[in-house]
């Protein structure tokens, strides 16, 4: 965040500081928000991830108003919650940017961080996810996993985030606990530990049983507020209800079980003293276990609630503390000249003076630093973390000199698919526009900027058509420019079909130098279609055996420059090989010469190689009722669209398919109006797939203009 985007808000709080003790004053504008307390509680860091809608705001606006953070509940749907303050995302009811809040829940600091669902926002959980010690990950109940909980899991497995499921919506009509519990095993591939069952189950859901401690806790509205603080938890016994009283027996014995399968301490406990008798196995030791295994990430706790419905909160919140990480022992040194040091609340800030491990802050002032970087000590920690990360991900040992050492492993950013012209409405205002992107640009590392080597117009590049929408609005509300798009572009790569070489001589004398290379390259296409822009550089042995070691950056520069651009239509090279067959070099020569000597050259060979162009093929999910399943087919099919699978979820089908990008333009739209707005669907890029040259030719002539 920037310096000038802090002043624009008004402080909201004050600051007393005491001692090791750090008190947080008053939030003037808006007394709702209660007092923080002091720094003394164990910090826990994690976030909540899920699909989109499955209820990650109005989970986290429940956890801070019964940790007594708030007074009053938000609502999603009326653009009130604490974690959605962006005007876009009250507006859409949707989160768009990740927001950190922290609460404080029994004897622990929660520094939680709510994420967005929706697939063109994805680059925001990974940002999260690679900083945080634990996840809780919300399913709407009546659906299970849907297709944005199988990539948010995916990335939480990258990052070895413990996880813990939380089973929302259970009082909606098709909620179904079992259902949901079949699918996280069946489609993530995990261990649920049923912790809890869920007492009633649509309209009749009204509390759960711990399965740990065999305790019922039933919400019970006061007579003027249902506001969840009110419930009631008592052993559950045998008279209060014999069948859920046997259904919690096998529960708690299943889950003893799966716990001593996976837990060696814990079997030996089991299989020594307990083993006649499991109910007598103390409900801290399953939870020490279950603890252990969840960080070992060999099992996922599952959890049930209501959000909307204020019940299930206070367990998910007493779940994160029993079985999330805390950080471990490390110490932090933050020497960088960071000239202030930030606590958020949501959209707030409170300054503190120093930052213990497990904690969230912002800072402002490092004018390098970008989203994705990570901020050490000094020079020797980063090659050390840079050595450690190397090894980690199994990845070949990195460069760890020079400015290398200071780059460690970022967030990955998938590459934008959708791109289109933005202008300024007056040349004047060029360069608040450009200054205005590259803020964004760097809190926003998946949107991309690029000025057109043709008409010099700048390039917008994003994730999808929301992305680019919600980039649009926050130029105008947020720098006050009201901008023009052109017409929403497909972004496609470029390959090529065969091998070619090509040869190139630069020679020209610039003042008393004179700068001179012959190059010689072949290109050959890749046999494994990986979707790489990068291209795979060899050397013939006759090259390798003389080539002077500093003129390597200079050339492999030329040639992935020139895969930046591919010859046809100037989009990206992918999956080729560059093979460097001869280079002479004058010795006056300047290396930016070498790199666009050789540059032309494998244009050249490019060019001989004969190109295809390549179009984004889209994995589309929609989730529909039987009624209007046949109008989506048909639908799907005029769009070349390829079915996969139609799965049946509770009552709705749900249809897997694969669809190029240039057909789903403004798919939403249509499939509101063709589903009368009952039905869902998310995109997610799958591939790219050569286009049949019918369709490249009809591409190629409406670049042109001539269609
Ligand atoms: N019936 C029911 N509706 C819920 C529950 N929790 C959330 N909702 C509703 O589901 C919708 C989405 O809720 P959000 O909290 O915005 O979900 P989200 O996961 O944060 O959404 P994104 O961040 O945009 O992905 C809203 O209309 C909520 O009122 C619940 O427990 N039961």
């Amino acid at each position: 965040m920037g310096e000038k985007e802090l002043k624009k808000r008004p402080p909201k709080w004050s600051l007393e500081t005491s001692c090791s003790t750090v008190q947080y004053c008053l939030f003037e504008e808006n007394p709702s928000y209660q007092l923080l307390t002091s720094f003394s509680a164990i910090n826990l860091a994690c976030c909540i991830m899920a699909h989109i809608d499955a209820g990650k705001t109005t989970t986290t606006e429940r956890m801070l108003y019964y940790s007594g953070y708030i007074r009053a509940l938000g609502d999603v749907d009326d653009g009130d919650t604490v974690t959605d303050f962006m005007a876009q995302e009250r507006e859409r009811g949707i989160t768009i940017q990740s927001a950190a809040v922290t609460f404080d829940w029994k004897d622990y600091r929660i520094n939680l961080i709510d994420t967005p669902g929706h697939v063109d926002f994805t680059v925001e959980v990974e940002r999260c996810l690679r900083v945080l010690d634990g996840a809780v990950a919300v399913f709407d109940a009546s659906a299970g996993v849907e297709a944005q909980t199988l990539t948010v899991w995916r990335q939480a497995d990258k990052h070895q985030i413990p996880r813990i499921c939380f089973l929302n919506k259970m009082d909606k009509n098709r909620a179904s606990f079992a259902y949901s519990v079949e699918s996280i095993k069946q489609k993530l591939k995990t261990k649920p530990l049923l912790l809890q069952l869920p007492v009633g189950e649509a309209k009749t859901f009204r509390g759960l049983v711990d399965v740990v401690t065999k305790e019922q806790i039933i919400w019970k509205p006061t007579s003027d507020l249902d506001d969840g603080k009110n419930f009631e938890r008592k052993l559950l016994l045998e008279t209060d209800d014999p069948n859920l009283f046997q259904e919690v027996q096998d529960a708690r014995n299943t889950l003893i079980e799966q716990v001593a399968d996976l837990d060696d301490e814990f079997a030996e406990l089991v299989l020594g003293e307990h083993s006649e008798n499991f109910d007598s196995i103390p409900a801290d030791k399953l939870q020490s276990a279950i603890r252990r295994i969840t960080l070992a990430q060999k099992a996922v706790p599952v959890l049930c609630g209501s959000a909307l419905k204020n019940k299930g909160v206070q367990p998910l919140l007493d779940a994160i503390t029993l079985y999330l990480p805390a950080p471990n022992e490390r110490s932090y040194e933050f020497l960088e000249r960071m000239s202030r040091l930030l606590l958020p609340f949501a959209d707030q800030q409170i300054e503190i003076p120093s930052l213990m491990p497990g904690n969230i802050a912002l800072t402002v002032g490092l004018k390098q630093s970008a989203t994705g970087d990570t901020i050490v000590s000094s020079k020797a920690s980063a090659v050390a973390a840079a050595r450690r990360a190397g090894r980690d991900t199994g990845e070949k040992k990195r460069s760890v000199s020079g400015v290398d050492s200071l780059l460690l492993a970022g967030v990955e950013i998938p590459e934008p698919v959708f791109f289109c012209t933005i202008e300024p409405p007056s040349v004047a205002r060029q360069q608040d526009l450009d200054n205005a992107l590259s803020c964004l640009q760097r809190e926003d590392p998946s949107l991309k900027v690029k000025p057109d080597p043709d008409t010099g117009q700048t390039i917008l590049c994003g994730m999808g058509e929301l992305h680019i929408e919600i980039i649009h609005d926050r130029i105008k509300r947020e720098y006050g420019i009201e901008t023009y798009l052109g017409p929403l572009q497909i972004a496609y790569r470029e390959t090529i079909l065969n091998t070619a070489q090509a040869t190139d001589i630069l020679d020209r004398t610039v003042g008393d130098k004179r700068h001179f290379v012959t190059a010689e390259v072949e290109v050959r296409p890749r046999l494994a279609e990986e979707g790489r822009t990068k291209p795979i550089i060899n050397y013939a042995e006759s090259v390798s055996e003389v080539l002077p070691k500093e003129l390597q950056g200079p050339i492999e520069n030329g040639i992935s420059n020139s895969c930046i651009q591919g010859p046809l239509l100037g989009f990206p090279v992918q999956d080729i090989h560059v093979t460097v067959q001869s280079l002479t070099v004058h010795p006056d020569t300047s290396h930016t010469m070498v790199s666009a000597c050789v540059s032309r050259c494998v244009q050249k060979a490019l060019k001989k190689a004969g190109i295809q162009i390549l179009e984004p093929l889209m994995n589309l999910e929609i989730t529909v009722s039987e009624d209007h399943l046949s109008a989506t087919l048909a639908d799907l099919a005029q769009r070349r669209g390829n079915i996969q699978e139609i799965q049946s979820r509770q009552d709705n089908r749900v249809v897997v398919a694969a669809v190029p990008l240039a057909e789903m333009m403004g798919y939403s739209t249509v499939l509101r109006s063709l589903t009368s707005g009952s039905a869902t669907f998310t995109l997610e890029l799958a591939s790219y797939q050569a286009l049949s040259s019918q369709e490249q030719s009809a591409l190629l002539q409406r670049r042109m203009g001539l269609v």
